[in-house]
């Protein structure tokens, strides 16, 4: 039987395929983690002529996986830069569609995915919907940074406020999660976070950082699957 938050989940990402990918639309950018698996699973139930002549970018091994393995033909960014539109998860979404992203350790080329795309759509469960960045995810914000700088980075991170930031470690494996691109992921707690941009701002600044989890005033649409079955959309 599906949870609710598989429910959730699964019911925010349908609409969202159904409302924003069009016939029309030959370039579709496919976000990471799990709310991207019913995208997926959505993209499989349309026509197949459809999907026959769409290229799909994926953000992740995961999300490159999910699309190869539906026998979907993807490209990259460098041969396919202007997209038509990309769905992606996310972390947290405050009232003003900024987001938290990078919790599967995605976040830098869902990023550069996301910004490539003429819209960008968010789609997650009620648990991901705050007001403030920080309310719901206090795991911290993820900051990918390059593996000889992270004590370095670490300790600016601690400098900006973020005084429980720290390195994020790899479950089965000993040592450090290594991001797809060969880098390591520090997640650094801000509190609520009430100036997205500035904190995005501050921590990108710092040497060696490659990116930082904070998706501000990209989204212009969320879909939550809610715990009573419905969906809420939030646009800009
Ligand atoms: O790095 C991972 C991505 O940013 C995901 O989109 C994000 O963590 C949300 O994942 P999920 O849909 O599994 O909650």
């Amino acid at each position: 039987m599906t949870s609710l938050i598989e429910q959730a989940k699964q019911k925010a990402a349908y609409q969202a395929v159904d409302e924003h990918v069009l016939p029309t639309h030959t370039v579709i950018g496919v976000g990471s983690g799990s709310t991207v698996v019913h995208v997926v699973a959505r993209l499989l139930e349309r026509d197949p002529a459809l999907n026959a002549k769409t290229v799909f970018i994926p953000t992740s091994f995961q999300s490159r996986g999910l699309l190869l393995d539906g026998g979907l033909t993807v490209g990259d960014v460098e041969q396919y830069p202007n997209i038509d539109v990309t769905i992606d998860g996310a972390d947290e979404v405050d009232a003003q569609l900024n987001a938290i992203k990078g919790g599967g350790a995605a976040h830098l080329q869902e990023k550069v995915v996301a910004e490539a795309a003429k819209k960008f759509i968010i789609v997650a469960d009620y648990r991901k919907d705050s007001k403030v960045l920080g309310e719901q995810w206090t795991k911290g914000v993820p900051v990918e940074v390059v593996p000889f700088a992270w004590k370095a980075v670490l300790k600016k991170l601690q400098g900006l406020g973020s005084k429980d930031a720290k390195l994020r470690m790899a479950v089965n494996k000993a040592g450090p999660v290594v991001t797809d691109n060969g880098n390591f992921i520090i997640d650094a707690p801000f509190g609520l976070i009430r100036d997205p941009v500035k904190v995005l701002k501050d921590t990108k600044l710092i040497t060696g950082v490659v990116e930082v989890g904070l998706f501000c005033n990209m989204a212009e649409v969320a879909y939550f699957g809610c715990e009573d079955g419905s969906v809420t959309v939030r646009t800009k």
